[in-house]
């Protein structure tokens, strides 16, 4: 196990490219399975979730391969092996398995997610959506069994907004007989960028990005090539470590509308922000204001967001509330960020923050965002050096982030832990 050193106290300066995203990638990639020959995802993330679900493909009879940043991903072996334990449980996008493997061949037995469980995460919506499409669904010691006969489309109407939901409910009714209909969908830019996929495999589907999303089943999908889109929250990430550092950051290869949420949450607290055509920079100043933030689903301010959002709220003056309406208890990152002199108290689901030095210390990420919101707290102490424990979360996330923090002109480095 390793460990991150992070020195405080060093404005980050410079320039950071963007890697593709997490939350697209680890959906693109069992998206394949539904094609019957080759596909090509280009702009990979190099990421522990990516390198854990290279070999769940494997483990299902794909062969994988990596050219650079593209994954090539041959599925015409694949075929639906029960994968009730095991590197399921590393990650949580491990459901949409359950999705990819009903849509090819009407049946798929796969454990329970792991990931990061900072509270209860259910997936009651993605069984509802495979039971309304005709599928048997039983947990049978914590692994999901999904059989059909034949996939039938349907009208689902998501009683909460879920982004693992209307993309597991994508994937099996792309094969489904008929047209399917997903009412009060998740809109969030990794939905569209899988339909985009499944539609270059051949796939009919309208409305990915809206509330109401409609899918025409077809018989058969193929191989094709696309380019994964950029990682919003990793942008996001850096964009709020450049300001708390009050720093001078150009975030490249993005897409700034993505960026919409927080953009607008940086300028109000006193941020400059200078928006291109792919990239934003931002210009940290020495004092900000304090503001009020509500963790949305897209278009809204992230959840994902939220904790490192928790730390730059440190650096403002006056108080500031920051509630997260997606996951009622995410608040892991609260009581390190105190150990680090941060003055925060939880009020239900707010976080009431006030302005405060940050100091180095060791403290503990127990998940990915929660991991993020520590590197920036340690970059923004006035001094020491603080050590961050729970790496492996943060490498779920984050692209070379040691390379491009040190880029950025920070002292950081991995040291083994003892
Ligand atoms: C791999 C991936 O893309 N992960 C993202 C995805 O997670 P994930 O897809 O798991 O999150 P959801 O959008 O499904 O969850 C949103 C809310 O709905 C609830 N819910 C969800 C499904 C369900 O069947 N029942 C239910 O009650 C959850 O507990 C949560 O409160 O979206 C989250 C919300 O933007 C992000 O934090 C994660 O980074
Ligand atoms: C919670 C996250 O991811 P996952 O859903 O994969 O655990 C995240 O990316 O912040």
């Amino acid at each position: 196990m390793e460990k991150l050193m992070v020195t405080g106290g060093r404005p980050l300066k410079g320039t950071v490219r963007i890697s593709g995203a997490k939350n697209s990638a680890i959906a693109l990639i069992p998206a394949a399975i539904l094609a019957e020959s080759q596909v090509i995802l280009d702009n990979m993330p190099k990421l522990s979730d990516v390198m854990i679900y290279q070999e769940l493909l494997e483990e299902l009879g794909c062969s994988v391969k990596f050219e650079g940043e593209s994954m090539w991903i041959d599925p015409s072996s694949a075929i639906s092996v029960p994968l009730p334990n095991g590197n399921v449980k590393k990650l949580r996008a491990s459901y949409y398995l359950m999705g990819a493997l009903l849509g090819r061949f009407g049946e798929a037995v796969v454990g329970l997610p792991g990931g990061c469980n900072f509270e209860p995460r259910p997936i009651d919506q993605h069984i509802k959506g495979f039971e309304a499409l005709g599928a048997v669904v039983t947990n049978e010691k914590g692994a999901i069994h999904i059989k059909a006969k034949q996939l039938t489309g349907a009208k689902i109407y998501l009683d909460v907004v879920s982004v693992g939901a209307t993309i597991n409910i994508m994937l099996a009714a792309s094969r489904a007989k008929g047209t399917t209909i997903i009412e009060n969908a998740a809109k969030e830019p990794e939905i569209i960028d899988v339909a985009t996929l499944l539609n270059s495999m051949g796939a009919r589907i309208a409305g990915a990005g809206t509330e109401t999303i409609r899918i025409q089943g077809v018989q058969a999908l193929q191989g094709c090539r696309h380019s994964i889109i950029p990682d919003r929250i990793q942008a996001g990430t850096y964009m709020i470590a450049a300001a708390a550092t009050r720093g001078d950051v150009v975030i490249d290869q993005i897409i700034p509308k993505h960026m919409e949420a927080v953009t607008a949450k940086l300028l109000e607290m006193g941020v400059q922000v200078q928006e291109m055509d792919e990239s934003i920079r931002i210009i940290g100043q020495p004092r900000y204001e304090g503001i009020d933030v509500k963790a949305l689903v897209y278009p809204g301010f992230a959840t994902d967001l939220q904790s490192p959002m928790t730390s730059l709220l440190t650096q403002a003056e006056g108080i500031s509330v920051l509630t997260d309406y997606v996951y009622s208890n995410r608040y892991k990152h609260i009581p390190e960020l105190i150990r680090m002199g941060a003055d925060i108290k939880l009020e239900g689901r707010s976080a009431i923050i006030q302005y405060s030095k940050l100091n180095a210390a060791k403290v503990k990420a127990t998940d990915l965002r929660a991991g993020a919101a520590l590197v920036i707290a340690a970059l923004t102490a006035d001094e020491g050096v603080s050590e961050i424990t729970g790496l492996e979360y943060i490498d779920r996330g984050y692209d070379q982030l040691v390379e491009n923090l040190t880029m950025l002109g920070a002292e950081v480095w991995r040291k083994k832990e003892e």
